[in-house]
Protein backbone atom coordinates (compact mmCIF):
# COMPACT_ATOMS: atom_id res chain seq x y z
CA UNK A 1 0.00 0.00 0.00
CA UNK A 2 0.91 3.65 -0.95
CA UNK A 3 0.52 6.22 1.30
CA UNK A 4 -2.29 8.80 0.39
CA UNK A 5 -1.03 12.16 -0.65
CA UNK A 6 -1.25 15.33 1.57
CA UNK A 7 -4.36 16.47 3.42
CA UNK A 8 -4.67 19.92 2.09
CA UNK A 9 -5.91 22.60 4.78
CA UNK A 10 -7.39 25.22 4.28
CA UNK A 11 -7.23 28.78 5.08
CA UNK A 12 -11.09 29.79 5.70
CA UNK A 13 -11.67 33.44 7.04
CA UNK A 14 -8.47 34.94 7.41
CA UNK A 15 -9.24 37.55 9.98
CA UNK A 16 -10.49 34.17 11.85
CA UNK A 17 -8.21 31.78 14.19
CA UNK A 18 -7.62 29.80 10.98
CA UNK A 19 -4.40 31.24 10.34
CA UNK A 20 -2.88 30.94 13.88
CA UNK A 21 -4.60 27.22 13.75
CA UNK A 22 -2.89 26.33 10.95
CA UNK A 23 0.84 27.55 12.54
CA UNK A 24 -0.18 25.48 15.58
CA UNK A 25 -1.74 22.37 13.14
CA UNK A 26 1.95 20.60 12.69
CA UNK A 27 1.21 18.95 16.05
CA UNK A 28 -0.89 16.94 14.23
CA UNK A 29 1.94 14.65 13.06
CA UNK A 30 -0.09 14.08 9.88
CA UNK A 31 0.99 15.23 6.23
CA UNK A 32 -0.92 18.40 5.25
CA UNK A 33 -0.44 21.60 2.87
CA UNK A 34 -1.97 24.84 4.17
CA UNK A 35 -3.47 26.53 1.04
CA UNK A 36 -3.79 30.06 1.86
CA UNK A 37 -2.03 33.30 1.09
CA UNK A 38 0.84 32.98 3.45
CA UNK A 39 0.55 37.42 4.63
CA UNK A 40 -2.20 35.83 6.78
CA UNK A 41 -0.25 33.69 8.98
CA UNK A 42 1.33 35.28 12.32
CA UNK A 43 4.43 36.66 12.48
CA UNK A 44 6.88 34.47 13.71
CA UNK A 45 5.67 31.48 11.59
CA UNK A 46 8.03 29.48 9.92
CA UNK A 47 6.29 28.48 6.04
CA UNK A 48 7.71 27.52 2.89
CA UNK A 49 6.29 27.55 -0.15
CA UNK A 50 5.12 24.72 -2.26
CA UNK A 51 4.03 24.47 -5.69
CA UNK A 52 2.18 20.93 -5.05
CA UNK A 53 1.08 19.09 -2.15
CA UNK A 54 3.62 16.31 -2.59
CA UNK A 55 6.63 18.68 -2.44
CA UNK A 56 7.76 18.44 1.01
CA UNK A 57 10.16 21.14 3.47
CA UNK A 58 12.05 20.56 6.80
CA UNK A 59 10.44 19.64 9.79
CA UNK A 60 8.79 22.43 12.05
CA UNK A 61 8.32 24.04 8.83
CA UNK A 62 4.68 24.77 7.48
CA UNK A 63 4.60 23.84 4.04
CA UNK A 64 2.08 26.17 2.49
CA UNK A 65 0.90 26.00 -1.31
CA UNK A 66 0.12 30.20 -2.11
CA UNK A 67 -3.28 31.49 -2.55
CA UNK A 68 -3.35 35.09 -3.18
CA UNK A 69 -5.86 36.81 -1.70
CA UNK A 70 -7.29 40.51 -2.55
CA UNK A 71 -5.59 42.22 1.20
CA UNK A 72 -4.30 41.43 4.30
CA UNK A 73 -6.35 40.33 6.85
CA UNK A 74 -7.13 42.32 10.25
CA UNK A 75 -7.88 39.48 13.30
CA UNK A 76 -11.78 39.92 14.41
CA UNK A 77 -12.55 42.22 11.24
CA UNK A 78 -13.44 39.87 8.30
CA UNK A 79 -12.57 42.87 4.89
CA UNK A 80 -15.28 41.97 2.34
CA UNK A 81 -12.64 42.27 -0.58
CA UNK A 82 -11.32 38.75 0.53
CA UNK A 83 -14.54 37.30 0.77
CA UNK A 84 -13.89 35.58 -2.78
CA UNK A 85 -10.16 34.23 -1.63
CA UNK A 86 -11.82 32.00 1.02
CA UNK A 87 -14.37 30.65 -1.55
CA UNK A 88 -12.02 29.88 -4.00
CA UNK A 89 -9.54 28.15 -1.74
CA UNK A 90 -11.90 25.59 -0.89
CA UNK A 91 -13.09 25.36 -4.65
CA UNK A 92 -9.53 24.66 -5.15
CA UNK A 93 -8.33 21.90 -2.58
CA UNK A 94 -11.55 20.20 -3.93
CA UNK A 95 -10.21 20.34 -6.98
CA UNK A 96 -7.24 19.05 -5.53
CA UNK A 97 -8.93 16.06 -3.99
CA UNK A 98 -10.83 14.94 -7.00
CA UNK A 99 -8.17 15.17 -8.96
CA UNK A 100 -6.11 12.95 -6.22
CA UNK A 101 -3.43 15.26 -6.00
CA UNK A 102 -4.67 15.62 -2.21
CA UNK A 103 -6.28 12.72 0.16
CA UNK A 104 -8.79 14.60 1.24
CA UNK A 105 -9.13 18.12 2.98
CA UNK A 106 -9.41 19.66 6.19
CA UNK A 107 -11.53 23.10 6.88
CA UNK A 108 -10.54 25.70 8.47
CA UNK A 109 -13.68 27.89 9.70
CA UNK A 110 -15.15 30.20 7.64
CA UNK A 111 -17.63 32.84 8.61
CA UNK A 112 -21.23 32.13 6.78
CA UNK A 113 -22.15 35.78 7.33
CA UNK A 114 -18.91 37.45 5.78
CA UNK A 115 -18.85 35.53 2.56
CA UNK A 116 -22.44 36.33 2.09
CA UNK A 117 -21.84 39.75 2.64
CA UNK A 118 -18.83 40.26 0.92
CA UNK A 119 -19.61 37.60 -2.08
CA UNK A 120 -23.02 36.79 -2.20
CA UNK A 121 -22.20 33.40 -1.26
CA UNK A 122 -24.69 31.04 -2.13
CA UNK A 123 -24.82 28.60 0.40
CA UNK A 124 -24.99 28.60 4.30
CA UNK A 125 -21.66 26.90 5.01
CA UNK A 126 -18.98 24.24 3.60
CA UNK A 127 -20.94 21.10 3.91
CA UNK A 128 -23.45 22.68 0.85
CA UNK A 129 -20.58 24.31 -1.33
CA UNK A 130 -18.67 21.01 -0.80
CA UNK A 131 -21.91 18.63 -2.17
CA UNK A 132 -22.46 21.36 -4.75
CA UNK A 133 -18.74 21.26 -5.91
CA UNK A 134 -18.94 17.22 -5.85
CA UNK A 135 -21.72 17.36 -8.76
CA UNK A 136 -24.58 18.14 -5.73
CA UNK A 137 -24.17 14.77 -4.32
CA UNK A 138 -26.55 14.17 -1.11
CA UNK A 139 -24.20 14.80 2.25
CA UNK A 140 -25.00 14.57 5.81
CA UNK A 141 -22.96 16.29 8.54
CA UNK A 142 -21.43 14.76 11.16
CA UNK A 143 -20.02 15.90 13.98
CA UNK A 144 -17.55 13.40 16.45
CA UNK A 145 -16.23 13.55 19.55
CA UNK A 146 -12.36 12.22 20.13
CA UNK A 147 -11.81 13.02 23.56
CA UNK A 148 -15.12 11.18 25.50
CA UNK A 149 -16.29 7.09 25.68
CA UNK A 150 -18.75 6.24 24.66
CA UNK A 151 -17.77 8.24 21.42
CA UNK A 152 -20.74 11.10 20.88
CA UNK A 153 -21.09 11.40 17.25
CA UNK A 154 -24.35 13.13 15.75
CA UNK A 155 -25.88 13.57 12.43
CA UNK A 156 -28.55 16.89 12.12
CA UNK A 157 -31.02 15.73 9.46
CA UNK A 158 -31.38 19.53 8.68
CA UNK A 159 -28.49 21.53 8.66
CA UNK A 160 -28.19 25.57 8.60
CA UNK A 161 -31.61 26.07 8.39
CA UNK A 162 -34.10 28.94 10.61
CA UNK A 163 -35.96 26.60 13.82
CA UNK A 164 -39.23 27.28 12.20
CA UNK A 165 -38.40 25.54 8.88
CA UNK A 166 -37.91 22.41 9.89
CA UNK A 167 -40.70 20.62 10.65
CA UNK A 168 -41.63 21.15 7.41
CA UNK A 169 -38.13 20.40 6.11
CA UNK A 170 -37.73 17.18 7.80
CA UNK A 171 -39.31 15.10 5.58
CA UNK A 172 -39.22 11.14 5.51
CA UNK A 173 -37.21 11.18 2.26
CA UNK A 174 -34.60 13.54 4.11
CA UNK A 175 -34.58 11.52 7.15
CA UNK A 176 -33.92 8.15 5.23
CA UNK A 177 -31.44 10.03 3.39
CA UNK A 178 -29.18 11.09 5.97
CA UNK A 179 -29.87 7.47 8.27
CA UNK A 180 -28.61 5.88 4.92
CA UNK A 181 -25.34 7.75 4.33
CA UNK A 182 -24.52 7.60 8.12
CA UNK A 183 -24.64 4.02 8.40
CA UNK A 184 -22.52 3.90 5.03
CA UNK A 185 -20.09 6.41 6.05
CA UNK A 186 -19.68 4.73 9.37
CA UNK A 187 -19.05 1.20 7.80
CA UNK A 188 -16.30 2.58 4.84
CA UNK A 189 -14.97 5.94 7.30
CA UNK A 190 -15.25 4.53 10.63
CA UNK A 191 -14.65 0.70 10.22
CA UNK A 192 -17.77 -0.56 11.76
CA UNK A 193 -19.05 -3.38 10.36
CA UNK A 194 -22.68 -3.16 11.66
CA UNK A 195 -23.26 0.47 12.80
CA UNK A 196 -26.03 1.30 15.44
CA UNK A 197 -27.47 3.74 14.37
CA UNK A 198 -30.26 5.94 17.11
CA UNK A 199 -32.89 8.66 15.97
CA UNK A 200 -34.10 11.26 17.71
CA UNK A 201 -37.81 12.59 17.94
CA UNK A 202 -38.50 16.26 16.83
CA UNK A 203 -40.71 16.55 19.44
CA UNK A 204 -40.60 16.80 23.26
CA UNK A 205 -40.39 13.34 25.22
CA UNK A 206 -40.44 12.10 21.46
CA UNK A 207 -44.02 13.32 21.32
CA UNK A 208 -44.97 10.93 24.03
CA UNK A 209 -47.55 9.08 22.44
CA UNK A 210 -48.88 11.94 20.60
CA UNK A 211 -49.21 14.41 23.37
CA UNK A 212 -46.80 16.63 22.38
CA UNK A 213 -46.90 16.35 18.40
CA UNK A 214 -47.56 13.45 16.34
CA UNK A 215 -44.97 13.55 13.23
CA UNK A 216 -42.93 10.31 16.14
CA UNK A 217 -46.08 8.35 15.53
CA UNK A 218 -47.52 8.96 12.31
CA UNK A 219 -43.81 8.79 10.40
CA UNK A 220 -40.69 8.65 12.31
CA UNK A 221 -41.81 4.90 14.06
CA UNK A 222 -42.84 3.51 10.78
CA UNK A 223 -39.56 4.87 8.86
CA UNK A 224 -37.38 3.47 11.42
CA UNK A 225 -39.58 -0.19 11.48
CA UNK A 226 -39.31 -0.07 7.56
CA UNK A 227 -35.28 0.36 7.66
CA UNK A 228 -35.29 -1.97 10.80
CA UNK A 229 -37.07 -4.71 8.66
CA UNK A 230 -34.50 -4.48 5.79
CA UNK A 231 -31.57 -5.07 8.21
CA UNK A 232 -30.10 -1.81 9.49
CA UNK A 233 -29.45 -1.53 13.31
CA UNK A 234 -31.82 1.50 14.28
CA UNK A 235 -33.34 2.63 17.56
CA UNK A 236 -35.91 5.01 17.92
CA UNK A 237 -37.57 7.67 17.64
CA UNK A 238 -36.01 8.93 20.84
CA UNK A 239 -36.57 11.62 23.12
CA UNK A 240 -33.54 14.12 22.21
CA UNK A 241 -33.38 15.21 26.23
CA UNK A 242 -32.23 11.74 27.44
CA UNK A 243 -30.53 9.96 24.59
CA UNK A 244 -26.94 11.80 25.39
CA UNK A 245 -25.55 10.70 28.41
CA UNK A 246 -22.78 8.15 28.92
CA UNK A 247 -25.75 5.13 29.58
CA UNK A 248 -27.14 6.10 26.37
CA UNK A 249 -24.65 6.80 24.64
CA UNK A 250 -22.94 3.26 24.68
CA UNK A 251 -25.81 1.89 22.62
CA UNK A 252 -25.25 3.22 19.66
CA UNK A 253 -22.47 4.60 17.54
CA UNK A 254 -24.40 7.82 15.64
CA UNK A 255 -27.38 9.70 16.30
CA UNK A 256 -29.29 10.91 13.71
CA UNK A 257 -31.11 14.01 15.20
CA UNK A 258 -33.66 16.54 13.54
CA UNK A 259 -31.78 19.79 13.51
CA UNK A 260 -28.73 21.56 14.17
CA UNK A 261 -28.72 22.38 17.82
CA UNK A 262 -30.49 19.05 19.18
CA UNK A 263 -26.95 17.48 17.50
CA UNK A 264 -24.33 20.06 18.03
CA UNK A 265 -25.48 21.38 22.01
CA UNK A 266 -24.33 17.67 22.74
CA UNK A 267 -21.29 17.27 21.06
CA UNK A 268 -20.09 20.86 21.47
CA UNK A 269 -20.84 20.33 25.63
CA UNK A 270 -18.93 17.08 26.04
CA UNK A 271 -16.00 17.51 23.54
CA UNK A 272 -15.93 21.10 22.21
CA UNK A 273 -11.97 21.13 22.37
CA UNK A 274 -11.85 17.47 20.58
CA UNK A 275 -14.89 17.80 18.30
CA UNK A 276 -14.58 17.34 14.64
CA UNK A 277 -17.14 18.28 11.74
CA UNK A 278 -17.37 15.27 8.61
CA UNK A 279 -18.96 15.55 5.63
CA UNK A 280 -20.43 12.42 5.01
CA UNK A 281 -20.92 11.57 1.48
CA UNK A 282 -18.95 12.91 -0.38
CA UNK A 283 -16.06 11.36 -2.94
CA UNK A 284 -13.57 12.66 -0.70
CA UNK A 285 -12.24 12.77 2.86
CA UNK A 286 -13.34 16.36 4.70
CA UNK A 287 -13.06 17.40 8.11
CA UNK A 288 -12.57 20.13 10.13
CA UNK A 289 -12.41 21.81 13.66
CA UNK A 290 -15.86 22.10 14.95
CA UNK A 291 -15.99 25.60 16.26
CA UNK A 292 -15.48 28.40 14.10
CA UNK A 293 -13.94 31.71 13.34
CA UNK A 294 -13.51 32.84 17.10
CA UNK A 295 -13.70 36.61 16.05
CA UNK A 296 -13.51 37.33 20.12
CA UNK A 297 -10.01 36.01 20.18
CA UNK A 298 -8.44 36.10 16.73
CA UNK A 299 -4.85 37.00 16.62
CA UNK A 300 -4.40 36.68 20.39
CA UNK A 301 -2.81 33.16 20.48
CA UNK A 302 -5.56 31.69 22.54
CA UNK A 303 -7.30 29.37 19.92
CA UNK A 304 -7.14 26.10 21.26
CA UNK A 305 -5.43 23.98 17.80
CA UNK A 306 -6.77 21.08 19.65
CA UNK A 307 -9.95 20.57 17.81
CA UNK A 308 -8.26 21.19 13.91
CA UNK A 309 -5.75 18.43 15.26
CA UNK A 310 -7.93 15.92 15.71
CA UNK A 311 -9.58 16.75 12.15
CA UNK A 312 -6.40 16.50 10.61
CA UNK A 313 -5.80 13.49 12.50
CA UNK A 314 -9.23 11.82 11.47
CA UNK A 315 -8.96 13.00 7.87
CA UNK A 316 -5.96 11.26 7.83
CA UNK A 317 -7.11 7.88 9.08
CA UNK A 318 -10.52 8.61 6.81
CA UNK A 319 -8.08 8.46 3.87
CA UNK A 320 -5.56 5.75 5.12
CA UNK A 321 -8.47 3.52 5.73
CA UNK A 322 -10.52 4.38 2.09
CA UNK A 323 -7.18 2.98 0.93
CA UNK A 324 -6.90 -0.08 2.49
CA UNK A 325 -5.42 0.41 6.08
CA UNK A 326 -5.60 2.78 8.59
CA UNK A 327 -2.76 5.17 10.90
CA UNK A 328 -0.13 2.61 13.01
N1 LIG B 1 -16.94 24.96 9.82
C1 LIG B 1 -17.06 26.28 9.83
O1 LIG B 1 -16.61 26.96 8.93
C2 LIG B 1 -17.78 26.93 10.97
C3 LIG B 1 -17.94 28.29 10.93
N2 LIG B 1 -18.61 28.92 11.93
C4 LIG B 1 -18.71 30.38 11.82
O2 LIG B 1 -17.92 30.99 12.83
C5 LIG B 1 -18.45 32.26 13.14
C6 LIG B 1 -18.49 32.45 14.63
O3 LIG B 1 -19.40 31.50 15.20
P1 LIG B 1 -19.67 31.32 16.74
O4 LIG B 1 -21.02 30.80 16.90
O5 LIG B 1 -19.28 32.56 17.46
O6 LIG B 1 -18.74 30.13 17.18
P2 LIG B 1 -17.19 30.03 17.48
O7 LIG B 1 -16.89 28.59 17.58
O8 LIG B 1 -16.40 30.82 16.50
O9 LIG B 1 -16.98 30.71 18.91
C7 LIG B 1 -17.73 30.34 20.05
C8 LIG B 1 -16.90 30.56 21.31
O10 LIG B 1 -15.90 29.56 21.39
C9 LIG B 1 -14.60 30.16 21.43
N3 LIG B 1 -13.70 29.37 20.57
C10 LIG B 1 -13.95 28.94 19.31
N4 LIG B 1 -12.92 28.28 18.82
C11 LIG B 1 -11.98 28.28 19.78
C12 LIG B 1 -10.65 27.73 19.85
N5 LIG B 1 -10.09 27.07 18.85
N6 LIG B 1 -9.96 27.92 21.01
C13 LIG B 1 -10.51 28.60 22.04
N7 LIG B 1 -11.76 29.13 22.01
C14 LIG B 1 -12.48 28.97 20.90
C15 LIG B 1 -14.76 31.55 20.87
O11 LIG B 1 -13.76 32.42 21.36
C16 LIG B 1 -16.15 31.91 21.33
O12 LIG B 1 -16.13 32.40 22.66
C17 LIG B 1 -19.81 32.34 12.44
O13 LIG B 1 -19.67 33.16 11.31
C18 LIG B 1 -20.10 30.92 12.02
O14 LIG B 1 -20.80 30.88 10.81
C19 LIG B 1 -19.11 28.25 13.01
C20 LIG B 1 -18.96 26.89 13.10
C21 LIG B 1 -18.29 26.13 12.09
N1 LIG C 1 -22.21 24.58 13.25
C1 LIG C 1 -21.55 23.72 12.34
C2 LIG C 1 -21.22 24.42 11.14
O1 LIG C 1 -21.59 25.57 10.95
C3 LIG C 1 -20.43 23.69 10.15
O2 LIG C 1 -20.54 24.33 8.96
P1 LIG C 1 -19.80 23.88 7.65
O3 LIG C 1 -18.82 22.83 7.98
O4 LIG C 1 -20.89 23.41 6.76
O5 LIG C 1 -19.19 25.14 7.18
Amino acid sequence: MTEPRPIILTCGEPAGVGPELAAKALAAGVPFVYLGDPRHLPAGTRWAEVATPLETVGPGILPVLRHDFAGVAVPGRPDPANAAGVIAVIARAVELALSGAAAGICTLPISKEALKKGAGFAFPGHTEYLAHLAGDVPVAMMLASTNVEPPCRVVPATIHIALSEVPRALTPALLEQAIRITEAAMRRDFGLARPRLAVAGLNPHAGENGVMGDDEMRWIAPLVARLRAEGLELTGPLPADTMFHPAARARYDAAICAYHDQALIPIKTLDFAGGVNVTLGLPFVRTSPDHGTAFDIAGQGKADAASVIAALRMAWDMALRRQGGIRA
